[in-house]
């Protein structure tokens, strides 16, 4: 069974004052069969990962640096990211792939890295408003699954996010028809490359405009084990309503 994950990216939201929207979440949260994930930004990780020492709820970063140290301004690595408390780290983000020009093989090294470091891995996918209107949606993901994740020994430490990049703060968001076909289509793509076992442990998440309004039929379709949420994850009171969502549908 795949434990189901709710993740929030706060993006470059937050701080100090910020934190007690996780110590609120972690008393409302305590579902055994449900993840809950906060990625703040990295200043905050480490005073994060303290409020919710013991709690059921994780830290993670937004992004990693492929080498463990070196001369890299202002870069962090996947062994900071963990120093600081963190458990998972965010990479291929369709704002780092665009205000950051990382390409596919990039988010590869730093997946590589993040995993060897011991953090679980969220790697992001997903097309534009233009690659879906010219049918190229499924092989947009195929070319990202297949540049931006590296092999594995087990299905357990990666995550996929699909978020089509037109839906990512926008309010639009797929029907749940075209969720189902990425998301069908993901999980094909893993099992053949990675076998039916390590295939089928990867949790795939959705990720674009997920709102308490729309969270039960995004989380009711197949294959979608949770979502990676931007805006709505900035205050208890939008993620919470998501992540109970979330804990209804197991
Ligand atoms: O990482 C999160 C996504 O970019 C979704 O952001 P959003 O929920 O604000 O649309």
């Amino acid at each position: 069974m795949r434990l189901k994950l709710a993740a929030g990216n706060w993006k470059m939201n937050g701080t100090g004052g910020d934190l007690h929207v996780l110590t609120e979440l972690a008393q409302r949260h305590t579902h055994p069969a449900c993840e809950l994930l906060i990625c703040p930004p990295a200043t905050l990780l480490h005073r994060a990962a303290q409020a919710v020492e013991g709690a059921e709820i994780a830290v993670g970063g937004q992004d990693c640096h492929p080498q463990g140290n070196g001369a890299y301004t202002g870069d962090i690595s996947a062994q900071m990211l963990i120093d600081a408390g963190a458990s998972a780290v965010i990479l291929g983000h369709s704002e780092r792939r665009q205000y950051h020009a990382e390409a596919d093989e990039t988010v590869c090294a730093k997946a590589l890295a993040a995993q060897a470091a011991g953090l679980t891995v969220i790697v992001c996918v997903g097309e534009s408003l233009a690659q879906r209107e010219a049918a190229e949606t499924l092989q947009v993901i195929a070319g990202q699954i297949a540049g931006s994740v590296p092999d594995l020994a087990s299905g357990n430490a990666l995550v996929i996010a699909y978020e089509p990049i037109w839906a990512i703060g926008t309010g639009l968001v797929p029907d749940t028809g075209q969720i189902a076909e990425v998301h069908d289509f993901m999980r094909t793509r893993l099992q053949d490359r990675f076998g039916a076992e390590i295939g089928g442990q990867i949790r795939l998440l959705y990720g674009g405009s997920v709102k308490a309004t729309n969270a039960e039929e995004i989380f009711a379709v197949p294959n979608v084990d949770g979502a990676l949420v931007g805006g709505a994850s900035l205050t208890a009171a939008d993620f919470s309503p998501i992540v109970r969502a979330l804990e209804s549908s197991t």
